[in-house]
């Protein structure tokens, strides 16, 4: 390649890694190696046909912009899958930048140095791409998480042959609150001894892979080669589809777990809310220990601002941002930890782009759409079972039950018609979860308290206040 050639790949991947931010671009662009330009087409490459496919569905227009942003003439990428010999002859990509950082760290970060060398072992099992930064040393403890990183922990701790204790780990929480960055903590710290194996799969590699299998008539190496992990770590379950590859899944979890090898699934709802899912794959989810990530609370969402911050400085030693700064954005930004990453990440391009320091006022503009209004809170239904029957001085067996007796049929129409205005839940769904109604019966049930709040005053009183409960 030539120096021009070098330098305008090394333009395009810095127009990239700011387009589609540090994570992504560390995780399905640090390999990507370019190996020619012809007038109109780029060629490029990948070490593996599951990250060629990934680009190729989610970022080739992002790709193609990129190089069309320094030379206008390309109108095609390429991309291929390089082999092994290239790869190893050529001496792959340089390591992503964190691993080079990791010699300057100071020693409480050795954790994640240690973990350097899961890579190796983790890509020749198939594993998903692993993003070096999401290790238990960058990972900030907070109520809302301690539980999940405590129980993250023991299982990366643990060492073959040891009693497993919770199997599987389950757990679950909204959007962006640091799932996939404790089960890639799991997966580096699990792997960075040469005892244990441990493999971490999002869902849809899980398909990915069982399928491909399939096609090529390889299905049963794909099994063996699973079964044969110390630690399966899958990611993003809710993704999980299919007849086929949900059996299969099965038979892999039944498989580990009575081999007393440890699973650790994150989704973003509890196993009973897993609706595609077999109800055998459900019970057997929810069997181990279950464990949920509440939101981030304001003083781990100012941690986590923190840790970036630090992060950041490794690369842009003069990159500052005021305690007041980070105040604000902790107190402003509630979602998740996504926006407090890209927060910073504006905030670092905008300081280093203008030359400028950190205000508040700056930070109050750059940051402004990540402001979001408060959403309502998200209700499940076993809480509106629990509220309605400690109301109602009934069980919440009572309101599954089949019993028609008056003192229970109420308080079950008005669970059922909360289920039904609170929730997004489908009709038919509810009746599954009120012990295995029609979805008629539930509509009769909506139909009649409908009816009834608005002539009856008590029980119109008592329904606002079991939302209120329910929302507070
Ligand atoms: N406790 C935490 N400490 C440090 N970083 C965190 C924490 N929680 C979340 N983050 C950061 O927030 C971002 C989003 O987290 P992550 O991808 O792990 O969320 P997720 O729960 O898997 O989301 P999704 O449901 O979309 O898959 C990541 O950059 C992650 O490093």
């Amino acid at each position: 390649m030539s120096n021009m050639e070098h330098d305008r790949w090394s333009r395009v991947k810095g127009r990239l890694r700011s387009s589609v931010g540090e994570d992504v671009y560390s995780s399905w662009f640090a390999r990507m190696d370019l190996e020619a330009v012809q007038q109109e087409s780029v060629h490029l490459s990948v070490p593996t046909r599951f990250l060629k496919s990934w680009i190729q569905t989610h970022y080739s227009e992002k790709v193609l912009t990129c190089w069309q942003a320094e030379m206008p003439e390309v109108c095609r990428i390429d991309l291929t899958v390089r082999s092994p010999m290239r790869a190893a002859a050529t001496k792959e990509a340089p390591a992503p930048a964190e691993h080079r950082r990791d010699e300057h760290r100071p020693a409480a970060d050795a954790r994640s140095h240690a973990a350097a060398p899961a890579p190796s072992n983790h890509d020749a099992l198939g594993g998903s791409p692993l993003d070096p930064r999401l290790t238990f040393a960058s990972f900030v403890v907070g109520r809302s998480n301690t539980l999940a990183h405590a129980a993250a922990k023991q299982v990366a701790e643990g060492r073959r042959g040891d009693p497993v204790m919770f199997n599987p780990l389950y757990i679950h929480s909204g959007v962006g609150l640091g799932k996939t960055h404790l089960l890639q903590a799991v997966t580096w710290a699990g792997n960075s001894g040469t005892e244990r194996k441990v493999l971490y799969l999002t869902a849809e590699k899980f398909m990915y892979g069982f399928v491909a299998s399939l096609k090529t008539q390889t299905s049963l190496a794909f099994k063996e080669a699973l079964r044969g992990i110390d630690v399966l770590v899958i990611d993003d379950l809710q993704f999980l589809q299919g007849k086929t590859t949900q059996a299969e899944f099965c038979h892999t979890l039944n498989a580990l777990i009575d081999a007393g090898r440890q699973v650790v699934v994150a989704a973003d709802r509890p196993p009973a809310d897993l609706e595609s899912l077999d109800e055998r794959v459900r019970s057997r989810l929810a069997g181990g220990l279950v464990v949920e990530m509440a939101p981030l609370g304001e003083e781990l969402r100012l941690g986590i601002l923190k840790s970036r911050v630090v992060a950041a400085r490794t690369h842009h030693a003069s990159f500052d941002v005021p305690q007041s700064v980070l105040e604000y954005l902790a107190h402003a930004i509630t979602h998740n930890g996504r926006d407090l990453e890209g927060a910073i990440n504006r905030l670092l391009a905008h300081s280093k782009l203008n030359a400028q320091p950190v205000t508040l006022e700056m930070a109050e503009h750059e940051v402004r759409d990540l402001i979001r209004p408060q959403e309502p809170k998200r209700i499940k239904i076993e809480d509106i079972q629990r509220v309605v029957a400690r109301q109602y001085n009934v069980s919440r067996s009572d309101l599954l039950s089949s019993r028609r007796t008056a003192n229970v049929v109420r308080p079950r129409q008005v669970a059922m018609y909360l289920a039904k205005t609170l929730t997004l839940r489908s009709l038919p769904e509810i009746g599954r979860r009120f012990g295995g109604r029609d979805h008629t019966t539930v509509l009769h049930a909506v139909r009649k308290i409908e009816g009834l709040v608005s002539k009856d005053v008590t029980l119109s009183d008592e329904v606002e206040s079991l939302k209120r409960q329910l929302q507070e």
